[in-house]
């Protein structure tokens, strides 16, 4: 973890999560304070569920996000939805180009970008999602696929304050496999070369989250790496005390 960099945990519920979920939410608002000392929290939640629950957080140490955007701000594309609506229902934070919309939806580098850059048009930050899939690490690609899909979706004029990071390979997600801390730690070293080469020192300040089966039982190990700066939480951030336990793991 780099000390000057506040953490970030991160939940992303993907696509689960009904209205009756927000007995769930409650525990994490409830039990928020005790972490705010370690990391920043925040929860995307689907579409469906960010006015309420961003009604249920006011004033408390959670903040609400969303899972993606369109990148235009309003017309004729049905079933799509703008940042700025996003906002509009209390969204502080949209996640952009994460693996499950790039797969399941074809979504490409410079989408990704036009989606952050939408974010930034609604005054929000922008959650940048990069990551490996298995045949491109089997393959010794990784980093070049890091680095493409780095220099591809995040925009110019990104900065700490507008732009956060994360890096997920893809075989980890939902698999409960992760990388080696050693792993983690080369990975990372690299991405914050690649974006302290290119943002200088905003680079060097921009959050790098680790995403893929980060759970209670990793978290603390995963969280102490160098240049990881908190986590994007799938599964286990279902669960507030899960999601709460790990932040309780950055140091
Ligand atoms: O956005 C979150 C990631 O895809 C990680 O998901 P997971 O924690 O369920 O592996």
């Amino acid at each position: 973890m780099t000390d000057a960099i506040r953490p970030l945990i991160a939940g992303n519920w993907k696509m689960n999560g009904l209205k009756a979920s927000i007995a769930e939410f409650d525990a994490m608002l409830n039990g928020a304070a005790e972490v705010t000392a370690k990391a920043d929290l925040l929860v995307c939640p689907p579409a469906t569920l960010v006015a309420a629950f961003a009604e249920k957080a006011r004033g408390k140490a959670v903040a609400l996000g969303a899972q993606d955007c369109h990148p235009k701000a309003s017309g004729a594309h049905t079933g799509d939805i703008a940042a700025e609506m996003l906002v509009d229902a209390g969204a502080t934070a949209i996640i952009v180009g994460h693996s499950e919309r790039r797969a399941d939806h074809g979504e490409g580098d410079l989408l990704v970008k036009q989606k952050a850059e939408a974010a930034w048009r609604a005054k929000v930050i922008a959650i940048v999602c990069i990551g490996e899939t298995q045949a491109q690490r089997d393959a010794g690609q990784t980093l070049d696929i890091l680095r493409g899909q780095l220099n591809g979706s995040l925009p110019d004029g990104s900065t700490a304050a507008n732009l956060v990071v994360a890096y997920e390979p893809v075989w980890a997600i939902g698999t409960g496999l992760t990388p080696t801390a050693k792993d983690v730690e080369q990975i990372h070293g690299f991405i914050r070369e690649l974006l302290t080469s290119r943002f200088k020192a905003e680079g060097a300040r921009m959050r790098i989250l680790y995403g893929g089966s980060v759970k209670p039982s990793n978290a603390a190990e995963l969280m102490v790496v160098k240049n990881v700066n908190g986590a994007l939480v799938g599964g286990a951030s279902l669960k507030a005390a899960d999601f709460l336990a790990i932040a309780k793991g950055c140091p």
